[in-house]
């Protein structure tokens, strides 16, 4: 079976061609440098035989028409596949939704990344692929994170483009983590990226990046890579800082990161996400309104129910407004300017 990826040495075809499974998962060795498993479809690890100590998570597709970071996992796979490049950290690729890559949507029957953290298992329970799909994922980052009990670090980027233009193009949501410091390096090294700005968020979620960093203290976040287009239209020179730091860290060479300075970065703290509670919930704002776009106090941005949403503080930006979600779902996030207190 896995003679064909050994072959075309191109997961994300291999993964196309098997979107719901695989007949069996296997191994395979890369010169006698690393160990290569698939363990589903969507699903490879590439594990050195001698490693040196960080578990890394890289995942796209959990929404599978944002094309930019399954391309530029696939590159990734590629030149691990054919050796060009060669990891001395163990590697864990998610492809989160292929059924939905090959649909072309967000998802096919409810949203992936709404599911995690044992969500998939609450209400209806496993009800749906994607539920499905939630519940297995989780079992591959379990299985990833507690196989080295000496690992030095945990790290897990689940790569994202937004549904509409933003003014900062690339950004990484900070899942909330209680009685933990945000990470001064983690930050540079996404700064080192090219992604310049950071939300913290204020509220445990059901993403894939809470999962992982509630439970295995993953330095985990979601990271938004600029708009969403289709396969073939993404600009992927926009990455190149991005490959170049992701090479770094996977084959161990010098990050070469700058100290930790606020001024290099735009830093956000979400103050409240406004679910929807109503079918008729609407926004004010036109549907090209970018993220990050800012309201004075008082602004009213959202109406439900024949009630108005106003902003609360003296500004506040907004980031994935989306009036077509379901109801109880999170309709847009507000922000206001972080404080720099608990960044260590
Ligand atoms: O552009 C949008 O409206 C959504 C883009 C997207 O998929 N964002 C993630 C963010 C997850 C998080 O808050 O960590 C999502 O909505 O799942
Ligand atoms: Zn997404």
């Amino acid at each position: 079976m896995l003679q064909a990826l050994i072959e075309s040495q191109d997961f994300l075809k291999f993964t196309l061609d098997n979107p719901h499974h695989i007949d069996e998962s296997g191994t395979f060795s890369l010169g006698e440098h690393t160990q290569v498993e698939v363990w589903d479809t969507g699903v490879i690890v590439f594990e050195p035989k001698q490693g040196e100590g960080k578990d890394i998570v890289l995942s796209c597709a959990v929404h599978g028409n944002e094309t930019a970071p399954i391309e530029l996992c696939n590159d990734l796979i590629k030149d691990l596949l054919q050796q060009k490049i060669i990891t001395k950290h163990r590697v864990l690729f998610l492809f989160g939704n292929p059924p939905a890559i090959i649909n072309g949507t967000r998802f096919i029957e409810e949203n992936l990344n709404r599911l995690f953290n044992g969500a998939h298992s609450v209400g209806e329970g496993l009800s749906n692929p994607e539920r499905i799909r939630a519940k297995k994922l989780e079992f591959y980052v379990d299985k990833f994170f507690s196989a080295s009990s000496a690992t030095e670090q945990r790290i897990h980027y689940d790569l994202h483009t937004a549904i509409r233009g933003s003014k900062h193009e690339k950004f990484a949501i900070y899942p909330y983590r209680p009685g933990r410091q945000y990470s001064a390096q983690q930050i540079m090294y996404l700064e080192a990226c090219g992604i310049d700005t950071v939300l913290f968020h204020h509220e445990p979620t059901t993403t894939f990046s809470y999962f992982s960093s509630k439970h295995y203290e993953a330095d985990a976040f979601t990271i938004e890579l600029g708009k969403v287009l289709p396969f073939g239209q993404n600009d992927m020179t926009r990455f190149i800082a991005l490959r170049e730091m992701l090479n770094r860290l996977i084959t161990n060479q010098d990050l070469e990161l700058d100290e930790f300075d606020a001024d290099k970065v735009n830093l956000y703290q979400v103050c409240r996400a406004i679910n929807k509670s109503c079918d008729d919930f609407e926004f004010t704002f036109a549907n090209d309104v970018e993220n990050f776009t800012a309201f004075p106090k008082g602004y009213i941005l959202a109406k439900e129910g024949g009630m108005d949403i106003k902003v609360e503080h003296e500004v506040e930006a907004i980031v994935f407004p989306n009036a077509k979600v379901p109801v109880g779902q999170r309709t847009v996030l507000c922000l206001k300017p972080a404080s720099t207190e608990n960044i260590a």
